[in-house]
């Protein structure tokens, strides 16, 4: 039974082709840079070495016809389309409606369409990618696995804006909350570390990519994450601005004579860490500009457990020489607003917490960042153990970094979106599928190996 799923992001199709029989990936890889004459199409099967070339790919339809090709082609794993069983589709923004994993009809396409304008950079090419594949493969089945359904369990007193009320009643106006599959993949393998039944189980998850979002986790449910009404809100992202004064954009507006458009885009795509140091997104970028380095912390610093203001923040690195002081701000920046959300959701959960995740690219592979965030905790019962904080990454697989004494686990989990897209697709199909909180994963059991 073989399943194919798609992430069309703005501007890039991930996929990912695997055999449910076998519990083997056949083939995946990514076009990227969709819409120019240079896109690169990236592609890996399982007996063949991995493949890069360049060609112009207009648009969305043309990346899934270009996978497809590769698919059938010579470097190919199928001999032909139809033995595609099922595609399962990442889409970003599910609003109120949708709460599951859903089969994709006429009905659900034009939802999801209406639905394009609380998510106008994410939703788009996600329907592009639907009504493309829907075109080349119209009689097999597709099913949408919403980022926003995870956090459907959040309590209105934690997702109503303190705007006038119709705004939520009319337009649906709320914070709703994104990253989903990736939050709910790391919880349940957390929840296997801690060897604990998920609905036992209290969390803090961290996904700190190029997108950010937290969510406290409570019985194994979301109750609050950072995102909100987009992926706009929260914690200081790549080039997205997070948490503001609302009043800042309007203000610019008028000073700069900006028009909406111009503004939605400076807040999503010249703000945050880039706005910041005005040249990088890339957290590798600006930890080598700063330059500090995780391999050069203050011994004083791990040896007294209370901080002290002379030495808090980056004094606690001893420098060769001084780093880009706006990439030193940034990093700066992004560890206190992490600290912040954590110290909420600790409350939020009234101090019962069993482990706190770090996940996605930043958070699987920036054990400086893990260690500006976490140090000083141990009154909480946070203690990080420095040796398995410097080891742990993607490429290690899950990892604990916190002491054995340490009341709070830290764990390291590489995340995995895709396994939940392919899940959800074949528990949907099979009618086994009522909702996230009640389905037991294949990744929930013990034996499950995840992949390096
Ligand atoms: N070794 C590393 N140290 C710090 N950051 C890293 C490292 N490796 C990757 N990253 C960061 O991971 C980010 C991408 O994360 P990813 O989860 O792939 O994001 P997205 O899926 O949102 O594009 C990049 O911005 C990069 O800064
Ligand atoms: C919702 C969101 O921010 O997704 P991504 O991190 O993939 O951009
Ligand atoms: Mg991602």
């Amino acid at each position: 039974m073989k399943i194919l799923v798609l992430n069309c992001g703005s501007s890039s199709v991930k996929f990912d082709l695997f055999d449910w029989t076998t519990q083997k990936t056949l083939a995946k890889g990514l076009v990227e840079r969709v819409g120019t004459i240079n896109s690169t199409i990236h592609y890996n099967s399982a007996n063949q070495s991995p493949l890069v070339f360049t060609k112009e790919i207009k648009d969305h339809t043309k990346a899934i016809n270009e996978v497809f090709n590769l698919l059938v082609g010579e470097n190919g794993c199928l001999k032909d389309l139809n033995e595609i069983y099922a595609i399962g589709h990442r889409v970003v923004h599910g609003g109120e409606k949708f709460k599951k994993s859903t089969l994709i009809d006429d009905k659900v396409i034009s939802t999801i369409q209406k639905l394009s304008s609380l998510a106008p950079l994410h939703n788009p090419p996600n329907l592009a990618g639907i009504l493309a594949t829907k075109e080349l493969l119209p009689n097999v089945p597709q099913i949408a696995i919403f980022d926003t359904a995870f956090h459907s369990t959040i309590p209105d007193y934690a997702y109503v804006y303190a705007l006038p009320f119709e705004w939520y009643e009319k337009y649906g106006i709320r914070r709703y909350g994104f990253h989903g599959s990736s939050h709910l993949y790391v919880s349940r393998r957390a929840a296997v570390m801690l060897d604990k039944h998920i609905k036992d189980t209290n969390l803090i998850t961290l996904h700190i990519g190029n997108g950010v979002s937290f969510s406290a986790i409570k019985s194994g449910a979301s109750i609050d994450t950072s995102m909100g009404f987009t992926p706009l809100q929260g914690a200081v992202m790549g080039t997205r601005c997070g948490d503001i004064d609302p009043a800042i954009p309007l203000y610019m507006q008028e000073k700069l004579k900006l028009s909406p458009a111009q503004m939605m885009d400076i807040l999503n795509k010249q703000s945050g860490l880039l706005g910041i140091t005005g040249k990088y997104y890339d957290r590798r970028d600006i930890i080598n500009s700063a330059k500090v380095d995780i391999n050069n912390i203050d011994e004083y610093d791990y040896e007294n457990l209370i901080g002290d203001i002379e030495h808090e923040h980056l004094s606690i690195f001893k420098k060769a020489e001084e780093g880009d002081p706006r990439c030193m701000l940034a990093l700066q920046i992004e560890a206190y607003e992490i600290r912040k959300y954590l110290g909420s959701y600790f409350f939020a959960l009234n101090g019962y917490l069993d482990a706190i995740v770090f996940t996605a690219g930043v958070g699987e592979n920036s054990p400086l960042l893990r260690y500006m965030v976490l140090r000083k905790l141990e009154n909480l019962g946070i203690i990080l153990d420095k040796e398995k904080n410097l080891k742990a990454n993607s490429s290690t697989g899950e990892m604990t970094i916190t002491k054995d004494y340490s009341k709070v686990k830290v764990f390291v989990i590489p995340t995995d979106e895709e396994r939940v897209f392919i899940e959800d697709t074949v528990a949907v199909l099979s009618g086994n599928y009522k909702s996230h909180v009640s389905y037991e994963y294949t990744f929930q059991k013990k034996s499950y190996k995840p992949l390096k």
